[in-house]
């Protein structure tokens, strides 16, 4: 997979070439560039923003900067990449987004700031490539590079030899429809606070039953929303898992 990132903040994508993404770069599963918006203006001053129409509060991005921009670098390939534009009034992205990109050859991702980019810069891409404007949750960032990073990060842990333990995006949480139970290990106790002792009983009948049940209680208490999605089929056998 290749990832490209647009940004004005180039820095802020340094965790890329961190730990496990690190890695995924070293052992040839992605490539990553990260680009410099500013380098795509033609003024003294470097501007990439200029005052909304309209009128209302901040600065929106330039068209022109963010069109040169993605023409060269979502150039050169056969096939063009998927755009990915976080935004605060972006689709959901969830984990079955992170599913679907992972399939992808290659994302490009616009990291906006300010108010946002020129909406003609998203329509514009949409004649040539598919664009996807999306959201990472209800709370307002500042900008589009911390999205970036944690949808890179939930779509690279997929990818085929990024994981140690490929089991562990198996057995993700929402790959089932419910949030996961607790985790333990040793020492047996902690502080007096024991390990439940299903887990020590050797049992794995008991002990899936056991994780069922409180994925199934975590789960109706954190985020029943969750639940509502699951089909009655699947509430009954979490059920006889009590
Ligand atoms: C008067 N009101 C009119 C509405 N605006 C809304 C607004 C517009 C931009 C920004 C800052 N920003 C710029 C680019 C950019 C990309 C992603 C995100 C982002 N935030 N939260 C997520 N889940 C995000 C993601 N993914 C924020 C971004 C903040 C708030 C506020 C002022």
């Amino acid at each position: 997979m290749r990832i490209d990132v647009i940004t004005i903040f180039p820095d802020y994508m340094a965790p890329l070439r961190e730990a496990l993404l690190g890695k995924a770069i070293e052992r040839e599963r992605i490539s990553v560039g990260v680009h410099d918006l500013r380098g795509w203006t033609h003024d003294v001053h470097r501007a990439v923003d200029d005052s909304p129409y309209g009128g209302g509060p901040g600065m929106v991005m330039k068209p022109q900067v963010w069109g040169e921009a993605l023409d060269e670098v979502c150039a050169g390939s056969d096939s063009p990449p998927r755009l990915v534009v976080p935004t605060p009034a972006g689709s959901p992205f969830t984990q079955q987004t992170a599913v679907r990109w992972s399939e992808e050859p290659w994302l490009v991702f616009a990291c906006g700031r300010y108010e946002g980019i020129d909406q003609r810069v998203m329509d514009d891409a949409a004649r040539r490539m598919p664009v996807e404007e999306v959201s990472i949750g209800d709370y307002v960032l500042v900008g589009g590079e911390v999205a970036a990073l944690t949808m890179i990060e939930s779509v690279v842990r997929l990818l085929p030899g990024v994981l140690g333990n490929p089991a562990s995006a198996e057995q993700d949480s929402f790959s089932d429809g419910l949030l996961e139970g607790p985790c333990y290990t040793r020492p047996e106790a902690w502080r007096d606070l024991p390990v439940p002792d299903v887990l020590r009983s050797g049992n794995h009948a008991a002990i899936d039953r056991w994780r069922r049940y409180q994925a199934l209680e975590r789960t109706w208490q954190r985020r029943p929303d969750l639940l509502e999605a699951l089909s009655d089929d699947e509430l009954d056998r979490a059920d006889r898992a009590r």
